[in-house]
């Protein structure tokens, strides 16, 4: 499968700020035994790279990205911790091509046409659109799915009570978020908790 049928697949993809690597393991348990093996781990922290080399050691099968990329350098760390795709916050098209000449799947992110057309002009059509909700949410996700073919990962204010309504959107793929792993959960290391809210995404995106 490519990343888009793998992020079809899911439906949605845990963003996550991980502050120790030691919780790396721990927390890629937590997503695989409750159903849900992949991650977006996003470079906001010092101990991502690390977080990511550890988990795809222990989990090879798992779909891992690297979020809130915005360096080559950080490009280039992200492929050496092993990652499947990368994820960035905007559109910046050096980052982009960048990464296609290193032959790694890249998901930037956009919130007008103008951003939509550009990232076409580059060739690409899994786009995230992100901050989802404050740039016009589903009323911006329908208007853009009437001129463009491509298709979006809503991020950003997305939340167990928005969810099935992005992702009836046909030009929806998957839905990105942080609420499904939050920081302050993994910090007090409360698997039980982040299980259970796994748990209830799995269960969500199984009605949508
Ligand atoms: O780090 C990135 O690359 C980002 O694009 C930011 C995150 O995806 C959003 O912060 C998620 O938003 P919430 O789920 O509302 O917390």
């Amino acid at each position: 499968m490519d990343l888009e049928q793998q992020l079809a697949a899911f439906k949605v993809v845990p963003v996550i700020a991980i502050n120790r690597a030691e919780d790396a393991l721990p927390l890629a348990s937590t997503l695989v035994e409750n159903g849900l093996p992949c991650a977006e781990v996003t470079f906001r922290t010092d101990a991502a790279c690390e977080a990511i080399r550890r988990i795809r050691a222990a989990h090879p099968q798992m779909l891992i990205g690297a979020g809130t990329v915005l360096t080559r350098d950080q490009v280039d760390q992200a492929i050496e911790a092993g990652v499947d795709f990368v994820v960035s916050p905007g559109f910046n098209p050096e980052i982009v091509s960048y990464c296609q000449r290193r032959g790694m799947p890249m998901v930037p992110g956009v919130n007008n046409p103008s951003l939509v057309e550009q990232a076409m002009a580059m060739g690409l059509k899994t786009l995230k659109f992100f901050p989802a909700e404050v740039s016009g949410g589903l009323g911006m996700i329908k208007a853009m799915a009437a001129v463009y073919p491509v298709r979006l990962m809503p991020t950003g204010g997305i939340s167990p009570t928005n969810i099935k309504e992005y992702l009836a959107q046909p030009s929806v793929l998957c839905c990105g978020g942080t609420w499904i792993a939050p920081t302050k959960l993994i910090d007090e290391g409360n698997w039980e908790e982040i299980g259970r809210l796994v748990r209830e995404a799995v269960s969500l995106v199984q009605q949508a």
